[in-house]
């Protein structure tokens, strides 16, 4: 299958290395140019030790060359530039080829997910959205890329696309489900993000394991909570996409979202901690709107409200982790039925 990936950075390379290693031919294309020389010259990617990108990958910095004659694109672009890409790509994409994005967040001024900004940027360029899918899940790009078991979902409107995203990724060590939830796909991987930096602030404050269960638990409620609002499903925030997702990021040493709230956690501020990461930290862009969606549907977000607050409003990271133990007293479910 002929394959264009658009995004050399570091998820976008790691697919690449998996999908040419699953037979097909990639097109790796990147927007940067200092990026585009760097590659073509030393094969390597610059988060990714240990890999080198084959012979057989072409890359490209024209995004024309990039979409043309294509079988698949894959969308690998931070979110803040999908928007940008999609409508720099739309002239170019045969709209009966499937899209699948790759990122995870959702765009601050609009609280469109990147699926439906895709769509919206197709749509604009020649009135047809195209094909547009998401593939998401517990997936370190710094796993993937050395072959280590991973597994992932793949949302679609029509089980037929679906099957065939399924095929062109799946291989003995990265494992593909599909399902037809894109929205609550999208939802589960842009939020879990948010949380992760939670996460990361809990352990940069050295609270200890109790805290981190207690707050994986209840950020997936809340992620619950405005995903089910929003038509996504129960079952995939209890899936891959959802805690699967929620516990990688939260837990895993390459996170960057993670990475980035344990320096905060230890007193550094957002713009000193991103600094430091030196990659996308995208819950701090998802975290806005994440706050947003939650007040225009009237769901209670606890962490996700702290988070912006420490992120946003200088707001110490301690002083926020007390606010969340002293709320009100509650049911540990708002639904529970009691006997009495
Ligand atoms: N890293 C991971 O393990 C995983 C990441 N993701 C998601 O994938 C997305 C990309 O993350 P990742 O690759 O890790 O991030 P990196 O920080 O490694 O790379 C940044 C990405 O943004 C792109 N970019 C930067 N500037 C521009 C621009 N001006 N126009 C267009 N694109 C630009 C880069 O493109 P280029 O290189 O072409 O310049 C590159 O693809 C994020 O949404 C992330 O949440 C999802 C699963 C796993
Ligand atoms: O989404 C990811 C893993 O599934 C990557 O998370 P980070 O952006 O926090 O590294």
């Amino acid at each position: 299958m002929k394959i264009a990936v658009l995004g050399a950075g570091t998820w976008g390379s790691a697919l690449t290395i998996l999908l040419n290693n699953n037979g097909h031919e990639l097109t790796l294309w990147t927007a940067v140019e200092k990026e585009f020389n760097e590659l073509n010259d030393t094969r390597t990617v610059k988060n990714l030790k240990g890999v080198k990108l084959d012979d057989r990958i072409k890359l490209t910095n024209d995004i024309s060359s990039a979409c043309k004659d294509k079988e698949l694109i894959v969308f690998a672009v931070a979110s803040p530039y999908v928007r940008i890409t999609a409508k720099k790509a739309a002239p170019f994409i045969d709209r009966k080829i499937p899209v699948v994005n790759v990122a995870k967040g959702i765009e601050e001024d609009t609280l469109m997910t990147l699926t439906e900004i895709i769509e919206s940027e197709f749509e604009a360029n020649n009135g047809d959205k195209g094909i547009v899918t998401v593939l998401s899940g517990p997936s370190h790009a710094e796993e993937v890329s050395v072959g280590m078991p991973t597994t992932a979902v793949v949302g679609a409107k029509s089980r037929e696309i679906a099957c065939m995203i399924q095929d062109a990724f799946m291989s003995e060590r990265f494992r593909v489900y599909t399902s037809p939830d894109i929205i609550g796909i999208e939802l589960g991987g842009s939020l879990k993000n948010v949380i992760a930096l939670a996460a990361g602030v809990i352990d940069g404050l050295g609270l200890g394991d109790n805290a981190k269960a207690a707050l994986i638990t209840r950020g997936i409620s809340e992620i619950g909570r405005l995903g089910m609002k929003l038509g996504g499903k129960l079952e995939t925030f209890a899936g891959l996409s959802g805690i699967g997702d929620l516990i990688v990021t939260c837990c895993s040493t390459h996170s960057r979202n993670h990475n980035a709230g344990f320096l905060m956690g230890q007193g550094k501020t957002m713009e000193e901690a991103m600094a430091e990461v030196g990659q996308v930290v995208e819950g701090v862009y998802s975290a806005k709107a994440a706050g947003k969606l939650a007040h225009v549907n009237n769901i209670d977000m606890p962490i996700v409200e702290q988070m912006n607050k420490v992120l946003f409003e200088n707001k110490k990271a301690e002083d926020a982790l007390s606010e969340l133990l002293l709320r009100d007293k509650k049911d540990e479910h708002s639904g529970f039925d009691w006997d009495e």
